[in-house]
């Protein structure tokens, strides 16, 4: 990307610390990145940011390191050593934002916590992310996105009556408080345009899937308690119809929980073999119709879909505009013309391992171009200008260098 189109960028100007390890820090500073802030990435010397040991490998790289942590600049300081500590606080007086995910804790041990660095720095906006949160009872406690999915109530609701809950293959947890971490972060810098003070943002993973709740939370405090969502499987029980369906080479879902939608795909289930008076059916015209037949619906329209191939399905449905989508593979998402047009996979030159693709960010903005060229930082990749920018001299930076505290691989 060229100078002109990178100030373009909204956060052009800002500068950003990512002291963070995984998923949830790095993916904060790849959207910041992503927006235009020179994001630093700060990891420990040896084996750095613990994502580096992540699947999936290419050669000995990590593409969950690569994903996360590409558009950064990268710095590997032992922020144990004095001379570490020293060359942190330096870089953190000189920063807008600072963004760690660690145990709460463990940074004012390094001499890294907010109240610290804000001492030199009032400006800062410092994000913290942790699994609790920093106040509470459990805000000492480790954690990772499984525990919060466990926690917060969602996994509970998800899979069959009766059986164990599946693992969901997304990290919810983490990207979803990533995603309100951003948004904390820009608000608070707009913020500080009118106060001239930063602020500590302190977002736990827990807390974020409990807020994530669109209706289960509801649903037990406004029944009074009465009503505790459970497991439902395929479907929504209290949104007819809208669920997954089996066909007969394949999954599908189908959205038809709108009354409109519902009489057009009643209607063309009757003129399809349905049963007589499917689509006339007037009990079923509105919601609550619907949720109270629940299983009855069911019980026609599962070997209705059963009976015929996805494409046929979604043709009929497309036809009579009632939202629809076939269950797709991995390598059907990337090979979708819609995917494609919206630049969703960024390609990236990497000097090791070539040309490598990997998903995009959503973010489409009429004014700036915010996908990202420039792959993530190999360990300690940017030591020695980071530091010399910072006014370290060469002779400092050779004996930091040659003691481990400045560490690159
Ligand atoms: C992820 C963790 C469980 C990992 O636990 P731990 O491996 O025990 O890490 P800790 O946070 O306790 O910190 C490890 C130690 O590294 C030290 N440390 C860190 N950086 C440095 C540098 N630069 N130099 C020297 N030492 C360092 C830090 O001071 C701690 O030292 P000592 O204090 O001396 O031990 C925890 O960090 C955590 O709960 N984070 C918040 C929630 C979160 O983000 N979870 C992961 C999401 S990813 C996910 O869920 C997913 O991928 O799925």
């Amino acid at each position: 990307m060229n100078a002109a189109a990178r100030q373009a960028l909204p956060l052009a100007g800002i500068r950003v610390i990512d002291y963070s390890h995984f998923l949830a820090g790095p993916y904060v500073g790849r959207c910041l990145a992503a927006l235009g802030a020179e994001v630093i990435k700060v990891e420990r010397p040896g084996s750095g940011d613990a994502g580096r040991q992540h699947a999936w490998f290419v050669g000995d790289h990590s593409g969950y390191f690569l994903q996360q942590n590409m558009g950064k600049k990268g710095l590997s300081v032992n922020t144990k050593d004095s001379r570490g500590r020293a060359l942190m606080k330096k870089l953190v007086d000189s920063a807008d934002v600072f963004v760690e995910n660690y145990r709460p804790g463990a940074l004012e041990k390094l001499g890294l916590g907010y109240a610290e660095l804000a001492e030199t720095n009032p400006g800062l906006v410092y994000c913290s992310i942790s699994a609790y949160g920093h106040t509470g009872p459990d805000s000492h406690r480790a954690g990772f996105g499984l525990i919060a999915e466990a926690k917060s109530g969602i996994m509970q609701m998800v899979g069959n009556p009766g059986e164990a809950p599946p693992l969901l293959r997304i990290s919810l947890g983490d990207m979803y408080t990533g995603v309100h971490a951003v948004a904390a972060i820009n608000a608070a810098l707009l913020g500080r345009v009118k106060s001239g003070r930063g602020q500590h943002i302190d977002m736990a993973l827990y807390d974020t899937l409990v807020s994530m709740h669109e209706y289960a939370v509801q649903c037990y405090t406004l029944s009074g308690g009465k009503e505790v969502p459970v497991q439902t499987g395929h479907d929504m029980p209290n949104s007819t119809l809208y669920g997954v369906f089996r066909a007969q080479d394949g999954d599908l879902v189908i959205a038809a929980q709108v009354d409109d939608a519902w009489k057009r795909f009643a209607a063309l289930v009757e003129q399809n073999g349905g049963p007589t008076g499917f689509g006339g059916d007037t009990r079923l015209h509105d919601a609550a119709g619907r949720n109270a037949r629940r299983l009855e619906i069911l019980e026609v329209v599962r070997p209705w879909v059963a009976r015929r191939p996805v494409a046929d399905i979604l043709k009929m449905l497309d036809g009579i505009d009632v939202p629809c989508a076939k269950v797709q593979r991995i390598d059907e998402v990337l090979a979708d013309p819609q995917i494609q047009a919206r630049g969703m996979v960024v390609e990236q030159e990497h000097p090791v391992l070539g040309k490598i693709r990997l998903p995009n960010l959503p973010f489409r903005m009429s004014g700036c171009d915010t996908s990202i060229r420039q792959v993530a930082p190999e360990l300690g990749e940017h030591n020695a200008e980071i530091a010399a920018s910072l006014g370290f001299d060469a002779a400092q930076i050779a004996e930091m260098q040659a003691d481990g505290v400045l560490y690159s691989a």
